[in-house]
């Protein structure tokens, strides 16, 4: 299997000429991996390269000032990752990665962010890097943008209106995350990972990654292929919630990453997840249950979804929060 290359040229917005096109292209990758590269989607260079300084920017910044601003700190979880604070794979070793986590910048008075809930509001940022604000809002809400119109397109690729999943986007969860992985050490064993075997939980991942690769998506035969870079393209995937949407039609297929190809530099991957609104119902959608069959995934929110799987990766108790074991 190879990762497909998918251009949105002509589907870039709604009654685009290629729309039913590229959906038909989506629907292949979709349920073969989950995984392809999108190409044409219309993102500026230099807003691309702006985010990747600042990535490096900000995970360079020294111990004192991240470990003061620690996700752990945050009721949202946002702010800095330390070196193995994530397991992502249960079997392996905690990931060697270190990550700064935000979010949209919703305002005070929000009822969610009031509410407190997971994603919503509540960003740490650091002093040093004043230009960070702005910078990954502009950035999230092009991504945004970038995921309502794949969902769109899924939804062609379903054979549902355009519009089927937009009422589910009202207030989405969306989380930017940038990544730094140090180089992989040589006397690594088998089970350390830069990012250990996972699927992602949300919806859609956009994800730009650095010229370095690493990055390894399983088959659904079960072999592991490299997700190389290639330049002009976002790697997107397919998150948990999708089977569930379609009923399993869908694949959201396991990647891990090991920074083996850099020469000893670090890795940088910027990963933007876009989930929708925290109380979008997430069901089998029409036409995905057979006749006489039962939905093969129970009804949830995306919320309460979501933030089972945050808890279960960084060790958190579901009631009492965070636990003491970094
Ligand atoms: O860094 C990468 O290439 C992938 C990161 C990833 O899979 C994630 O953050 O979910
Ligand atoms: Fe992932």
């Amino acid at each position: 299997m190879s990762i497909p290359v998918i251009d949105l040229r002509g589907a870039q917005v709604p009654g685009g000429a290629r729309s039913a096109e590229v959906a038909a292209q989506l629907r292949a990758a979709a349920m073969a991996s989950g995984f392809f590269y999108l190409r044409g989607h219309g993102l500026p260079q230099p807003l691309l390269e702006r985010q990747f300084a600042l990535a490096e920017r900000l995970l360079t910044l020294p111990a004192d000032t991240r470990q003061a601003l620690d996700m752990r700190h945050s009721p949202t979880l946002r702010g800095f990752e330390n070196l193995g604070a994530q397991t992502l794979d249960a079997s392996a070793r905690p990931d060697l990665k270190e990550s700064f986590y935000c979010g949209m910048a919703y305002p005070a008075d929000h009822p969610y962010v009031r509410a407190g809930y997971q994603t919503y509001g509540h960003n740490q940022w650091p002093a040093e890097v004043p230009e960070a604000p702005a910078q990954c809002e502009a950035y999230i809400q092009a991504m945004l943008g970038l995921s309502r119109r794949l969902m769109q397109l899924l939804a062609l690729s379903l054979g549902l209106p355009e519009n089927w999943f937009d009422a589910s986007s009202g207030s989405p969860m969306v989380t930017l995350r940038m990544i730094r992985y140090p180089a992989h050490p040589a006397d690594a064993d088998a089970r350390t990972f830069g990012a250990g075997a996972h699927t992602d939980w949300g919806a859609i991942t956009i994800l730009a990654q650095d010229g370095h690769g690493g990055l390894e998506v399983q088959t659904p035969e079960g072999d592991w292929v490299a997700a190389a870079p290639i330049e002009g393209c976002f790697v997107v995937n397919l998150g948990d919630m999708i089977p569930r949407w379609t009923n399993g039609l869908y694949h959201s297929n396991p990647h891990r990453v090991r920074n083996t190809h850099s020469g000893g530099a670090p890795r940088y991957s910027i990963p933007f997840f876009y989930e929708p609104d925290y109380f979008a119902r997430i069901e089998a959608v029409p036409g995905t249950v057979p006749a006489g069959e039962q939905p093969r995934f129970a009804p949830c929110t995306a919320g309460e979804h979501l933030q089972q799987m945050y808890r279960k990766s960084y060790g958190m108790d579901a009631k009492t929060g965070i636990t003491a074991t970094s």
